[in-house]
């Protein structure tokens, strides 16, 4: 895709508005220190350390409950964080209410294994849902301004499904529909993309093409993707890094290019089942 002449219909200028008292200095669009995350007694994650660079693929790894969408969570406010400091694109998150947690919010685009698309509206439709948080007050059917449509049809381009705009979202396949969300959440233009088990529900070959349209959308925007896998080779093949979490605790934090399965597959020791809290 050559180099847009879009509308500014959400500009850096915008996000970037100054008098909000909470925004940081840091370059780096994530940054998170000694975080810790309890579930009352149950100590989720602790002492994560996690930088988000622009333009990087990051592939988030761990076996099932170590704490990979909890990490998620806690980048958009939505994790009880009971120490530490994250911060991302410029809001502490741990510290946001209100407005500024909707507009950290809005900073961050999401894709999730389900694709969260909404089945009747057309693929068009879907994707200008991803500008509710800066669009105003509107409908879905007819509020959105020709600029958003404009910018809409571009993503759908950019992932390569503008010929399906009018179609219902629920006509699609699941690599097309997952290609809809990545441009939905393109929509937000965000600071920052994650990626909860994009590819779960996709069979092998559509996993190597969504994971490589969202590195190549990474690079291309100069967001930092977080992509968690549960598929090893996957993670190898379409990240810039790994991070790796075993039972809430960083074990791997690398460049790819350093790693392989013998260095991953103690992520997925299972010698601790039963006593995963890490109190
Ligand atoms: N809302 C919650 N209340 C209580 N405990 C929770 C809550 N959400 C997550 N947990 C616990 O936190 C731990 C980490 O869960 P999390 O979903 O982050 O793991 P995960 O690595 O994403 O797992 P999976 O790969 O299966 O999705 C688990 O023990 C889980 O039971």
């Amino acid at each position: 895709m050559s180099a847009p002449t879009l509308p500014p219909v959400r500009t850096q200028s915008d996000r970037r508005r100054p008098g909000t008292p909470r925004r940081s200095e840091s370059s780096a669009p994530v940054t998170v220190r000694g975080l810790r995350v309890a579930y009352g007694e149950h100590v989720v994650l602790d002492g994560v350390d996690l930088d988000l660079h622009p333009g990087e693929t990051v592939a988030l790894l761990g076996a099932s409950g170590s704490g990979k969408s909890t990490l998620m969570k806690s980048l958009t406010g939505f994790a009880p964080v009971t120490a530490g400091s994250v911060r991302v694109a410029g809001f502490d998150v741990t510290a946001a209410r209100g407005r500024d947690l909707r507009r950290l919010r809005a900073e961050v685009g999401q894709v999730f294994q389900q694709f969260n698309l909404i089945p009747r509206l057309s693929v068009l439709t879907n994707v200008l849902t991803g500008a509710l948080h800066s669009a105003g007050p509107l409908n879905l059917v007819g509020g959105f301004s020709g600029e958003h449509r404009k910018l809409a049809m571009h993503y759908l381009d950019r992932v390569g499904i503008a010929h399906k705009a009018t179609e219902p979202a629920r006509s699609l396949s699941g690599g097309q529909q997952q290609r809809v969300a990545i441009a939905r959440a393109l929509m937000q233009q965000p600071s920052v993309l994650l990626a909860d088990e994009p590819v779960a529900s996709l069979d092998p070959r559509l996993a190597d093409s969504v994971l490589d349209l969202v590195r190549g959308i990474a690079a291309e925007y100069r967001i930092p993707a977080l992509v968690s896998l549960h598929v090893l080779p996957l993670a190898l093949r379409h990240s810039d890094r790994v991070v790796g979490l075993r039972r809430g605790r960083m074990l791997v934090s690398a460049p790819t290019s350093e790693l392989d399965d013998a260095r991953l597959l103690p992520l997925y020791d299972h010698e601790d089942d039963g006593d995963d809290d890490l109190d």
